[in-house]
């Protein structure tokens, strides 16, 4: 039996946004001393914008982003165009990319295929093609390894477009799996399976404000919502699993949290 998730908690979104970049940068340094580029998955929701923060205002002498190496991936997506409003490509863009100093190099960034916005499963298969000829030919490795997944928590316990009680969540071969009937809007999406999120080499969740506060208490202190997806996810993939969230989104929590800093 491994450890458990990591919680660290603060009291504002300032001391958050330091420890998470402190956090993205030492996944950042030790995949470029092991391979040279950083291939990271990201969320929609509510990450993008804490993330942008972290990464663009922050600057605590951890070290520099070095956007020029990073391979940046979707954890999920929404099958809408690009310049939709519901894209999650559109919102990583507004609130970071488009951001990014010149001087910190830009990012190679892998968005969905709009080719096949009619049919779900050929945009699944073709991200899945996407991360096949990044992380080497599908037979020769068994599942993509993500030096780093930041992840949303929505407020019913799901992650990436994995969803509670979904089938989905049984797949064990798929690396990236199509979704026709979200509960949450919009309905068509992909996203990766679970195997892949948790054999990520760190999983970091971000969850912030009081409408995660139920579900923060059910997944950390209940055996139903160890069965949810974030819950699957803090199971399988043990001290690998940081959680980086703030007071209100904790309160109430009995699971043992570190306060402050990293
Ligand atoms: O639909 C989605 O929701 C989750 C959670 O979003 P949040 O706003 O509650 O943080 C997000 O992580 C996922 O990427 C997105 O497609």
């Amino acid at each position: 039996m491994g450890k458990p998730p990591n919680l660290y908690a603060f009291q504002s979104a300032d001391e958050l946004a330091a420890s998470l970049r402190a956090y993205v940068l030492d996944a950042q340094n030790n995949a470029l001393e092991r391979h040279q580029v950083f291939r990271v998955a990201l969320s929609g929701g509510s990450l993008p914008k804490v993330l942008a923060k972290a990464l663009l205002e922050e600057s605590n002498g951890e070290g520099k982003v070095q956007f020029d190496k990073w391979e940046i991936f979707f954890a999920d997506e929404r099958a809408v165009p690009l310049d939709h409003e519901d894209s999650n490509y559109k919102l990583v863009k507004e609130e970071m990319l488009d951001k990014i100093p010149a001087e910190l190099g830009k990012p190679t960034v892998h968005p969905i295929d709009i080719k096949y916005l009619d049919d779900i499963q050929e945009m699944a298969d073709q991200y899945e093609k996407t991360l096949v000829s990044v992380f080497a030919a599908r037979d020769s490795v068994r599942l993509p390894t993500f030096d780093l997944l930041l992840l949303g928590c929505g407020p019913d316990g799901h992650t990436c477009s994995l969803f509670p009680g979904s089938p989905l969540l049984r797949e064990t071969d798929p690396w990236v799996l199509p979704i026709s009937d979200s509960p949450k809007p919009p309905p068509k999406r992909i996203t990766l399976s679970l195997p892949v999120v948790c054999h990520g080499t760190k999983i970091g969740f971000v969850a912030t404000g009081g409408g995660k506060k139920g579900i923060m208490k059910q997944i950390f202190d209940t055996d139903e919502g160890r069965q949810l997806p974030c819950g699957l996810v803090n199971e399988n993939a043990q001290e690998r699993v940081s959680w980086f969230v703030d007071s209100p989104a904790i309160e109430g929590v009995s699971f043992p949290a570190r306060r402050g800093s990293l």
